[in-house]
């Protein structure tokens, strides 16, 4: 930066102070936009330095405005009083107006983009307001609504809240990230737009998911929200509508060849680990054959894991563990069924597989215990197509004397334990499905439970609803979905009275804070296979008494945070087994003198929990 800059380094604070006294706050503003443009290709963000910010760039700063917690003392050194009402208020106050206004918008969307304006006003109290009413709020800021918030999203736009790099700006991706406001952050989020959930390819709209999912990196495991970096790499879209739709912000082309794309994927990560080398990267929704590659070809040179093949897994493997004890069928006798053999379903069934042979079986006896299913049927070797290379893995080769088409004839034929959904399909667990996984689960033995997981997200994609899962197998299945179902009371007419059936959210939500957190945390050069199997060991190990008595497999979502820390604790340490951890020997050794707790008071330091509000000291 030069040093003739108005706000240079070289300049007195008194003298600065008295030019922005003068200065009419319109003015002001248009000031300080214009000196962030400068510093931020400079790429040093004084502007951020509060000693210098005047009372009214506190209050438009979201990181740094309080609202009506501001203490006394603090409106009077930071010149704001006359700018906000007299009142001082607590943060119990403010969640419940905030909670208030929420309550009171129609519709979902409508909500979100009341979350979505306090974020961007008082980033403090978003996360206060989400976190303190977390099963309410989750579903807001992330699955379902999300989804409808990212097929609208160029509608709904008022704002930036990620970094938009396209293709055509490829030779710019270092100057895009060093614009990127937070010198250091520490995890992103980055997605191509071209399978968001069930949705299928919705190009830059797909930003939200990127946007959404580092919201609970924040809520749900206290990364500090100024150090997550969303981003949408826009390679094009072959969705119709957003091609035809005036508004759409992403390129109006077709999406570019594979090749070009892996081109610029390898420009981007190589960029990503100059700027900001730190950095743990989440890819996110791309689709199958990319999400399979790019994992593959960026895990052993870069920090970086994918949510969709294992995130995905490891939750699931997560709840499975959970769901094999409660289920009353013995392990060498579970047989798993799965419709949909994309990114999700590969990836969840090879983590149940690693699951298997920790327990001694061959990779073989592990790999024989699942049947995957895809629209075309079973998938076999030799049904005729040519697989994709991603399914080929657990293809089978069962069909010598009969062709299995449907889901019901691969029910009805491998008579399974568990059925599991990642196909984007509403509906397609039908009774039919249902009540013969149940039929051939009783078939081995009286108080045996089917395990029924329909992971499909939104609740728009739902292989089946939880309703329906209770009714079809009498209240039997041990039941985890994608997206939240709500718990159902019967009266089943017996003496005992009404029976209230708890659903469980086996999402992502539950893996991946923790994993990013904890690779974070201990410095982890790469995220390793150990790193991932260890979170979702740790996730069925989280549960409380209280839980487990209620026939949980999931913690419950209030208690997410909790579940994160220990997720992150595991995973700190399964880097350092696998000695990808660059933190200090000394440390480790230091740690280990006492067990668990330094570890977990260590964590406990490092996390984000906002409570700077009237009562609180010393952030200003
Ligand atoms: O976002 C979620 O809820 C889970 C997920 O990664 C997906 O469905 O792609
Ligand atoms: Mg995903």
């Amino acid at each position: 930066m030069t040093s003739s800059h108005p706000l240079s380094t070289t300049t007195s604070l008194a003298s600065i102070e008295s030019r922005v006294q003068a200065a009419s706050l319109d003015q002001h503003r248009g000031y300080a936009q214009n000196h962030y443009a400068e510093v931020h290709q400079d790429h040093e963000p004084e502007y951020f330095d509060k000693t210098m910010a005047s009372g009214y760039q506190f209050l438009r700063e979201p990181q740094w405005n309080k609202g009506l917690a501001f203490t006394p003392d603090q409106r009077i050194n930071k010149n704001l009083t006359g700018l906000i009402p007299h009142t001082i208020e607590s943060y119990q106050t403010q969640c419940a107006r905030a909670m208030k206004m929420i309550q009171s918008r129609p519709t979902p969307i409508d909500k979100y983009l009341y979350l979505s304006s306090l974020k961007a006003e008082n980033i403090d109290l978003f996360y206060r307001v989400v976190m303190d009413n977390i099963r309410e709020l989750m579903p807001l800021v992330y699955t379902p609504t999300i989804g409808d918030v990212c097929l609208q999203y160029s509608s709904l736009y008022t704002r930036p809240e990620a970094l938009y790099i396209s293709i055509k700006q490829r030779r710019s991706i270092r100057t895009m990230l060093r614009n990127w406001p937070c010198k250091k952050p520490e995890i992103c989020v980055v997605t191509d737009g071209s399978r968001i959930l069930g949705l299928g390819d919705l190009g830059i709209n797909g930003v939200g998911i990127s946007i959404g999912k580092l919201a609970l990196y924040t809520a749900a495991a206290g990364i500090d929200p100024s150090k997550t970096l969303p981003i949408v790499l826009d390679c094009g879209t072959d969705n119709e509508t957003n091609l035809q739709d005036p508004l759409y912000l992403g390129l109006r082309q077709r999406r570019v060849p594979v090749d070009v794309q892996q081109e610029f994927m390898d420009e981007f990560m190589d960029a990503v680990k100059d700027v900001f080398p730190e950095m743990v990267v989440q890819f996110e929704d791309f689709e199958t054959e990319k999400a399979f590659k790019y994992l593959d070809r960026y895990r052993n040179t870069h920090r970086c894991f994918n949510d969709d093949v294992q995130g995905t897994g490891a939750v699931v493997l997560g709840g499975y563990i959970g769901a094999v004890e409660n289920s009353g069928v013995p392990l060498e006798e579970q047989r798993l069924v799965f419709m949909g053999a994309g990114s999700a379903g590969v990836g969840v069934a090879k983590q149940l597989m690693e699951y298997y042979t920790r327990r001694g079986l061959t990779t073989q006896e592990a790999r024989d215990k699942f049947w995957l299913v895809d629209t075309k049927g079973l998938v076999t070797h030799d049904r005729g197509d040519r697989l994709a290379e991603h399914k080929k893995y657990f293809a089978r080769t069962d069909n010598r004397e009969r062709q299995f088409r449907t889901l019901e004839e691969v029910i009805e034929y491998v008579k399974p334990s568990a059925l599991v959904g990642l196909t984007a399909t509403f509906g397609c667990f039908t009774e039919p499905t249902i009540r013969a996984l149940k039929w051939s689960v009783d078939a081995g033995g009286a108080g045996r439970r089917p395990i029924l997981f329909p992971l499909s997200n939104p609740l728009t994609k739902a292989e089946c609803t939880f309703e329906q899962a209770m009714e079809w197998t009498d209240g039997q299945a041990i039941f985890a979905s994608g997206s939240p179902f709500s718990p159902i009371t019967k009266n089943t007419g017996g003496e005992s009275g009404p029976v209230t059936y708890l659903p469980n959210q086996g999402n992502n939500v539950y893996v991946f804070p923790g994993l990013g957190l904890g690779a974070i945390l201990a410095k982890a050069t790469r995220v390793t296979d150990e790193m991932v199997y260890t979170a979702a060991d740790a996730l069925s190990k989280s549960l409380t008494a209280d839980e487990l008595h209620a026939g949980l497999i999931y913690p419950r979502i209030e208690r997410v945070r909790e579940a994160s820390l220990v997720v992150a604790r595991e995973v700190m340490k399964a880097a350092r087994r696998d000695g990808v951890s660059d933190l200090p020997e000394e440390q480790w050794v230091e740690w280990e003198e006492w067990g668990d707790v330094a570890l977990v008071s260590f964590i406990k330091s490092q996390v984000y929990d906002p409570v700077s509000f009237a009562d609180a000291k010393g952030r200003l």
